[in-house]
């Protein structure tokens, strides 16, 4: 997709042109993070970081944003400026697929306040929505164990989320999507099956099914629910499989769009069996997700290849990932943003952020947020709760934020969705499986170390009322 630095909050301008007149512009540093795990899940997946970086290396205002813009009441030597604007910024962040916590930054921006606020909702556009689905895609890979999972939401998505959502799904770990353009511009694998109304435009189910299977024999999936799943479109899709034997062809699945779907797909599964036809794979499909899943599953439902569409894309029922972008140091120096509720006080400074490994390489269940400069964090401390401390002696500790932009320029060579999806499922492995439960899973703790927690605390003092 084509996106112009026009792609901002008014607002963003309208400070950018202060802080174009009151010169010198400063250089800030932003942290990104969310304050809490979508679905009430124990995780998120980090999604969205190689779109966001592919973009920022070309951004620019089009000639039609700046004229947008002069008709708006920008300042004309302000215009000039965003003619040439481009972010030449850094980004240290989290690795794309990683397994990321709350109220820790996930990435951080080192910019020229200009440019770094431009970029501020972009960023959280892309990053916030990514994150959400490969959150709800990885939940569902969860249920769904080794079956094959296929991506259907383009139709329900939000408009062209559709599109992001369809990447992030892949990262999260779905095997393959119905969405065309994302597939091919992705990489990703596409696949799919036939819709209601190819078969009531036929007279007949069977000729429906026969001439698909004629015209299309490889990857032939026969949906068999328009009329009677048991005592119709599952006889006919037997006939069909079998001529298709007899032309040398295999009937690739069946769809069960309807109905009982762990009924239905053990009878089918029988049928198919007596027919000699133990290799036509069951697709389910009809408003699944990671609960009625995991049912099937339990139900013993002889299911091959879930069809996930709505409760996918749109991240149902989470509208958003409250992911946000707060400023840390300007010109060097720290800044903070005080709240009433304490959890949205902001950490100060430019940070490093270390998981805690145990000696087997699995996450021990900690992050630890540290000043940038500190090299080696022997403790740290619940950022609220002072009773609460961890000794981290004994883990070994892996820095999460690596440099991934230099003045605008991406530092790590490009990653395929494939690739940044197998090192999230690798990351995932490592996480036990009490953070992974739906229902009240574990909570991974977050803390701070005693430098910054104390460079906190002054600034908190120096700002309070
Ligand atoms: N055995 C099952 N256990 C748990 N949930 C199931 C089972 N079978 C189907 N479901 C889910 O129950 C819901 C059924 O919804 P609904 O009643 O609208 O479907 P339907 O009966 O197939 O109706 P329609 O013909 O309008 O699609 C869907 O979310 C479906 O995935
Ligand atoms: O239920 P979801 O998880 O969103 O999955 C996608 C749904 O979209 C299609 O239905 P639709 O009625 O749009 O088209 P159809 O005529 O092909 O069934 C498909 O048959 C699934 O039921
Ligand atoms: O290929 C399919 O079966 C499909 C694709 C999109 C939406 N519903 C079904």
């Amino acid at each position: 997709m084509n996106f112009t630095a026009a792609y901002t909050d008014l607002y963003q301008l309208t400070m950018a042109q202060v802080y174009f007149a009151t010169k010198p512009v400063g250089h800030a540093v932003f942290d990104y993070y969310f304050r809490n795990n979508p679905f009430k899940g124990g995780y998120a997946i980090f999604a969205g970081l190689e779109d966001v970086l592919n973009v920022l290396e070309t951004l620019k205002f089009s000639s039609s944003d700046i004229s947008y813009l002069e008709q708006h009441g920008f300042e004309k030597d302000f215009l000039e400026y965003l003619k040439d604007f481009q972010f030449k910024g850094t980004i240290y962040s989290s690795q794309e697929g990683d397994v990321v916590f709350p109220n820790r930054p996930i990435l951080q921006v080192e910019a020229n306040i200009i440019e770094a606020q431009i970029i501020e909702t972009f960023l959280l556009n892309m990053l916030n929505f990514q994150t959400l689905i490969a959150t709800k895609a990885s939940r569902i890979r969860h249920s769904a164990k080794n079956e094959i999972l296929l991506d259907m939401g383009l139709r329900r998505a939000h408009a062209t989320g559709g599109y992001y959502a369809s990447r992030a799904a892949a990262i999260g770990g779905f095997d393959s999507t119905s969405n065309v353009k994302a597939a091919e511009d992705y990489n990703i694998s596409s696949s799919g099956t036939m819709a209601h109304s190819f078969i009531q435009s036929y007279e007949d189910e069977l000729q429906a099914f026969r001439d698909f299977a004629q015209y299309r024999p490889k990857n032939c999936v026969l949906l068999v629910d328009t009329y009677n799943t048991l005592k119709s479109g599952l006889p006919n899709a037997i006939t069909v499989a079998k001529e298709m034997e007899s032309q040398g062809e295999k009937l690739l699945g069946v769809r069960l769009d309807s109905g009982d779907l762990a009924y239905l797909s053990k009878k089918t599964r029988k049928m198919l069996d007596d027919a000699d036809l133990g290799y036509v794979k069951i697709v389910a499909s009809n408003q699944l997700d990671e609960f009625v899943i995991k049912s099937l599953k339990e139900q013993g439902a002889p299911i091959d290849i879930f069809g996930v569409g709505t409760n996918l894309v749109t991240g149902k029922p989470d509208a958003a990932l409250d992911g946000v972008y707060k400023l840390s140091e300007y010109n060097g120096e720290p800044r903070i943003k005080l709240s009433e509720n304490i959890i949205k006080v902001s950490l100060p400074h430019k940070k490093q952020v270390y998981r805690m490994l145990d000696q087997n390489g699995m996450f021990y269940g900690a992050d630890a947020i540290a000043l940038f400069k500190e090299d080696k964090i022997t403790e740290m401390t619940h950022a609220y709760d002072t009773s609460k401390s961890l000794t981290l002696n004994d883990f070994n500790q892996e820095p999460l934020l690596q440099k991934v932009m230099e003045k605008g320029k991406k530092t790590q060579p490009q990653r395929s969705v494939a690739e940044i999806a197998a090192y999230s499922k690798s990351r995932l492995e490592k996480l036990p499986e009490e953070y992974k439960r739906f229902q009240n899973p574990h909570i991974y703790k977050i803390g701070l170390s005693k430098e910054l927690k104390q460079e906190r605390d002054t600034l908190v003092a120096k700002h309070k009322f």
